[in-house]
């Protein structure tokens, strides 16, 4: 008589781990601290966006937070200050995003498996559907990124001048770009590459990324005015 109650290994669902990468400087910013520790709405950017990824609705069973290394006890005192009751885990970063995301994934090793959502620390007004979407599609495609169409014109420049480019066959790259967790580790073994500009490129090589729909709202906070459009769209995500 087979027991009901236990279910079977095929039948459980991978789980949903999450690294948040906050391991930079902030240098375009050009402010008196790394810009996810700046307030958007009177509360650090990084807190907004840990909130995002830990939405109950998103199920993520593991968060893992990446910091400068020499940041991780001004983001503890944070913590204490704004009543951060999230559970969440502390790893140092490293010089480059890719060395972060490394070192996120390391922290994480305790899962043969999983997905793995990898989110900018400074992308604080990701809605819980793009979230939702990456992971979806990853259980499907093992590997997805969220994107957005780009709605300027855009041109290729050269010495020789500059070439428009067809902007319908183009997307702009966010994240979370999310992975099976073998997938991910497999990628993140190989040596760094300077073109590596996100997690996708990292798994270019291994398996094709499936693009899921973003939102022009989940915008990096990269220079002083992205602060000020991020103040203006909280809320409507
Ligand atoms: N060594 C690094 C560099 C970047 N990041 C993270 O990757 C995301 C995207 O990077 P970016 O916007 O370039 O952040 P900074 O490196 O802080 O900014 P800048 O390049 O202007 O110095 C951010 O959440 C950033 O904290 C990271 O974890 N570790
Ligand atoms: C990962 C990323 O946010 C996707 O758009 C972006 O590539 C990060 O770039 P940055 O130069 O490290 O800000």
């Amino acid at each position: 008589m087979p027991d009901f109650r236990q279910p079977t290994p095929t039948n459980q669902k991978p789980p949903r781990l999450a690294i948040i990468v906050a391991g930079g400087s902030g240098t375009r910013m050009g402010a008196d601290r790394p810009k996810q520790f700046l307030l958007l709405r009177g509360e650090p950017v990084l807190l907004h966006t840990l909130r995002r990824l830990a939405a109950p609705a998103l199920g993520v069973a593991e968060i893992v937070v990446v910091l400068p290394a020499e940041q991780v006890s001004t983001w503890q005192q944070l913590c204490q200050e704004f009543g951060v009751s999230i559970p969440h885990r502390l790893v140092a970063g490293g010089a480059t995003r890719w060395a972060s995301v490394k070192a996120g994934l390391a922290a994480l090793k305790g899962h043969a498996q999983g997905l793995v959502a990898v989110h900018d620390g400074v992308r604080p007004l990701v809605s819980t559907a793009v979230i939702e979407r990456t992971y979806a599609a990853a259980t499907v495609h093992a590997a997805a990124a969220a994107a957005v169409q780009p709605k300027d014109s855009v041109r290729l420049v050269s010495p020789h001048g500059s070439a428009a480019q067809n902007r319908q066959r183009l997307r702009l790259m966010q994240t979370p770009q999310t992975f099976e967790i073998d997938l991910l580790r497999r990628a993140y073994a190989m040596p760094e590459l300077a073109s590596f500009t996100d997690d996708a490129t990292v798994v270019d090589d291994l398996c094709r990324v499936q693009l899921v729909d973003g939102d022009y709202r989940n915008l990096k906070i990269t220079t002083p005015e992205d602060l000020l459009v991020a103040e203006a769209l909280f809320g409507t995500t």
